[in-house]
Formats: structure tokens, sequence, C-alpha cells
């Protein structure tokens, strides 16, 4: 590990129980916070943890200002399990509907940066199951402390919980086994954060909103890296949010995710002028399922989009959402 790292792994790296609610909220003084849930089909979860940060921390402690579910394109009633929990509810497809439409987590969120009010986004995922508000008030630390804090990687324990048995340190499989290969290869700062896709993060507008959002499930990764490229190692901290636990894919679904994020990481490699481009890669992805008879073969597309900076969205457009 780079002496950096080490460096950085020390200095930036905190745990919720350092950010008590009440500190917080001195520190908050006019500062505007938005929580953000992209959700997809999450009507099991969706309520509970909306309902859990609105009874903490809007109602309990003025520390959140708005609380957001995109919702995006739930076939399940995802949109009014979040609105009678307490959330603003917005489509994904509603905003901007002018933009021919792109899909994908990623897309939720780049839409959502042009609801949310606050100085400060906090993105949480809606599959969390056992989420407290304290997820919140962690990612929330750093940013009201120190001003050199852009932002704000989650960290925690991932078991991988299925059919009642829980294999403690089993999840997070396409972080082991793509994304943390991918980072140490090639962008070697980031070793220390220990959940770059986690789905819990935080982040200063006036910094996110100078960075292109990657469509589907590269967000994470993009995100990161052009943090890093943007704004310095320094301006990234994590805090260690105890164990999360979330709804798992099947390892067919993860393939497609990988594919995503490893196209991400080719799309960053090439803009940062670290690769000899001799053909682009191939976006298809072939997966095979047994059947009686042999193999049945799945192709999937795991191209990813990209939305520009916020910033460079031309104002008529930002006026009409
Ligand atoms: O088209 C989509 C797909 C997902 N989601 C939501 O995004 C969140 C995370 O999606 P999920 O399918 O649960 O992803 P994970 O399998 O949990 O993947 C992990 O790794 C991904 C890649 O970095 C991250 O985007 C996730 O946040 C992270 O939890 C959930 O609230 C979903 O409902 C959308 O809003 N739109
Ligand atoms: O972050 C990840 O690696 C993916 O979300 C997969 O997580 P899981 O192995 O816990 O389902």
């Amino acid at each position: 590990m780079l002496p950096q790292v080490e460096d950085w792994l020390r200095r930036r790296t905190s745990s919720a129980a350092d950010w008590p609610v009440e500190e917080l909220l001195e520190a908050k003084g006019g500062t505007t916070v938005s929580v953000v849930l992209p959700a997809r089909d999450e009507r099991e979860t969706v309520g509970e943890i909306v309902a859990a940060i609105r009874r903490d921390l809007v109602d309990g402690a003025p520390l959140v200002d708005e609380v957001i579910v995109v919702d995006s394109r739930s076939t399940d009633d995802t949109a009014a399990v979040a609105a009678a929990a307490g959330a603003l509810v917005v489509a994904q497809d509603d905003v901007l509907p002018q933009l021919p439409p792109m899909s994908g987590k990623g897309e939720a969120l780049w839409k959502s940066m042009h609801v949310a009010r606050g100085d400060l986004l906090v993105f949480v995922d809606a599959d969390l199951r056992d989420f407290t508000s304290a997820f919140v008030g962690g990612l929330l630390g750093p940013l009201l402390t120190d001003p050199s804090v852009g932002y704000v990687k989650a960290c925690y324990d991932r078991p991988f919980v299925s059919g009642g048995t829980t294999v403690a340190h089993g999840g997070g499989r396409v972080t082991e086994l793509v994304a943390r290969p991918l980072i140490n290869m090639h962008w070697p700062l980031l070793a220390g954060v220990l959940q770059p896709l986690g789905g819990e993060y935080a982040g200063r507008r006036s910094l996110l909103e100078r960075l292109p959002f990657v469509t589907g499930y590269g967000v994470e990764l993009g995100l990161l890296v052009d943090v890093l490229e943007y704004a310095g190692l320094d301006a990234i901290a994590q805090v260690d949010l105890g164990t999360r636990v979330h709804r798992h894919q099947s390892a067919e679904a993860l393939g497609g995710m990988s594919g995503q994020i490893m196209q991400t990481a080719w799309s960053r490699l090439e803009r940062q002028g670290r690769v000899v481009r001799l053909e682009p890669p191939s976006t298809t992805l072939t997966q095979f399922r047994r059947v009686a008879d042999g193999h049945e073969i799945r192709l999937s597309d795991v191209a990813v989009g990209e939305r520009p900076p916020v910033i460079e969205v031309a104002d008529h457009l930002r006026s009409a959402v």
C-alpha cells in the first residue's frame, strides 16, 4: 500500500459513533441537507428507511431538510409506500423529460440532483435491511465539520444473508472480485477505500454538480475515480457504519453489474489517456443457463452511458424540471 494511502486511512477514517447528532446539529448551521434514495421495486424496505430518517432526523432533530425517493421505473408500489412514509417521490423519467431517457441507478441519482435542493446530498440505497438513521448522521459528520472534505463513503461489514443462513463477510462479491482488484491495478491511491461500491455516500453539491454521472451500476466507480481526479484523495473521507445487510442479486445479475463496472473503468482509463485504444471493448456479455438439453445462451448489453456535469445542463432545461 502506498504511504500516502496509509496516511489517508489514518486521518480520513472515522466511525458513526464519532458523530453524535447534537454535535452535527451545532455544526450544521445554515447548511441544508437532502437525503436521496434511488429505488426500483423496493416496496419491502423503502418505507422503513424513509420513516426512520424522518422520525430521527427530520421530526426528531432538524438535521435533514428533505427526503427524496427517485422511483426508478418500479413495477410495484414503491412510490406509494415511500410517499406514505413521508418522502417526496419523483419518477426518474419525469425529471428533465425533454432528454432522451437513460437507465439504471446512475440515471436515477443524476436526475435527483435536479430535484434535491440541499447543499449536501446523502445517497442511501432503498434495499437495506436493519437500517438505522446513524447511517445518515455518520456520512454527514466529516462534511459538516471539515470544509476540506467533499465526498464521504460509508464502510461496513457485509455479511451474505440467504434463507436464514448468514456468512460473515461473505457479501460484496462484485466489490471483492472485480472492483477492488481493478482499483488497486489502476488507481492505487483509492486502495484504502474499504467499500468502493457501497451505495451509501454523501457529497457537497458544489463538487457533485461538477462531475459526470455514469448510468447503471457504473456510477459509484465513476464518481470515486472522478472525485480523486477532480478534488484529490484528501477530499475523500470514509465512515464506518457497522454492518450492512441488503437484498442480494443472483450471480448472473452480478455478472452484468461487473460488466458495467469494467466498462466504466475502461472509460476512465481512456479519458485519462492511459490506454492505447486499439479497438473499443465489446459491450456484449455472454452468459449461460443450464437447460434440459444443454446450455441456453444469454446475451446482454453492459454498455454504460454518461450524463454531463449538472452545471453544464442548459438553464432552459433546468428551469423546466
Ligand atoms: O435501475 C435501477 C437499479 C437499481 N436501483 C436502486 O439502486 C439501489 C442499489 O441497487 P441494487 O440492485 O440493490 O445494487 P446492489 O446489488 O446492492 O449493488 C451494489 O453495487 C452497485 C454498483 O456499484 C451499487 O450501485 C449499489 O449501490 C451497491 O449496493 C437500490 O435502491 C435499487 O432499488 C435503481 O434505482 N434503478
Ligand atoms: O457491492 C457488491 O459487491 C454487490 O452489491 C454484491 O453484493 P452482495 O455480494 O452482498 O450481494
